[in-house]
């Protein structure tokens, strides 16, 4: 790590974009987005379905897929260029402080292996642990994540438990390591509402008890609220508003932000009615040059005028 990293910020992406070839021709798929993250904080990349969030993410853990690539920006772990270390290096850097939390656990957990095995597989080798010590190892750590009993459920495999438990394995599993900085890729989705209190809790205990960073991806400002102190919000592939949770919910700058706040149910206006914002975020085929919320406002606005009008 470098010297100067008590500075730096834990994570700082600038000036990102990331350009997609279909058919072969390129597409801007994220164009000069630009954010930190520091030690001990939550950090919310926030928009609609087709913004770009998973890509962001995908970016930095260096897992775009064969048509997609950083076409230009940076992106600084603890001060060490995520983009320039490719290779070998790029999955030191990554092994050591980052670790991922999917959305879905059938990514990341390996069917035939039994879960206290899967938790422990990274940290067991790094710290020399014995089979006695990792087994103990899992068990702590099933437990900081919730699960009961897990004594009793240390040595099943995945389709032995339930979702939301295997959601917690996995979570469990990112952060044994003791990871610098957690990505989460809207690991709450698939939960029921209980659970995904539940687990908000515990990322915010772990953010606090291991100073991690986390970047956490959502299409949820409500989850956002409940977890994040700094939250950007993305569209179309552009960073439309960034600040401090109380300034972006609170007194949003911008349109777009404006409706998404609209289109987020309030737990505590039971019986509201459900509204969603007219139309879609367009593919990237079909975007204009300097595609913009206003524009899709203008297609829309005469049809469904009710949250629009609002705005
Ligand atoms: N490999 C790819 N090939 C073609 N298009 C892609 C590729 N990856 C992403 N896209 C397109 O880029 C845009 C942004 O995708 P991305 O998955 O980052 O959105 P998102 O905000 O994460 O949405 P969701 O919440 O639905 O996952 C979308 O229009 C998507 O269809």
């Amino acid at each position: 790590m470098n010297a100067a990293s008590e500075e730096q910020p834990l994570l700082k992406v600038e000036g990102l974009c990331v350009d997609v070839t279909i058919q072969g021709r390129d597409y801007a798929a994220l164009k000069d987005v630009s954010f930190t993250v520091q030690r001990a904080e939550a950090h919310g990349l926030v928009g609609e379905s087709g913004s770009g969030k998973s890509l962001a993410l995908r970016s930095l853990m260096g897992l775009l897929s064969a048509n997609a690539r950083v076409s230009s920006g940076s992106a600084y772990f603890n001060g060490a260029d995520l983009f320039a270390n490719s290779g070998r290096n790029f999955r030191r850097i990554r092994g050591a402080g980052i670790s991922m939390v999917f959305q879905e656990p059938a990514v990341a957990l390996n069917p035939i292996a039994r879960v206290g095995t899967q938790i422990t597989d990274g940290i067991a080798q790094r710290k020399g642990l014995s089979r006695k010590q990792a087994r103990d190892y899992a068990i702590h750590m099933m437990g900081l994540v919730g699960i009961p009993s897990p004594e009793l459920r240390v040595d099943a495999y995945p389709f032995q438990l339930s979702g939301g438990m295997r959601q917690r394995v996995m979570i469990a599993a990112s952060v044994a390591c003791e990871p610098e900085l957690i990505l989460c890729d809207e690991p709450t989705t698939a939960l029921d509402v209980t659970v995904q209190a539940q687990v908000l809790a515990l990322f915010d205990g772990l953010r606090a008890e291991l100073n991690a960073g986390i970047l956490y991806v959502t299409h949820d400002l409500a989850v956002v609220s409940e977890l994040c102190s700094t939250i950007s919000v993305l569209y179309a592939g552009r960073l439309v508003e960034s600040g401090t949770a109380a300034e972006v919910l609170g007194n949003p700058r911008e349109d777009y932000t404006r409706a998404l706040l609209a289109a987020t149910p309030r737990i505590d206006e039971p019986g509201q009615r459900l509204r969603s914002i007219p139309g879609t975020t367009p593919a990237l085929r079909d975007r204009p040059a300097g595609y913009s919320f206003a524009m899709r406002v203008a297609d829309h606005a005469p049809d469904s005028p009710s949250i629009l009008q609002e705005l």
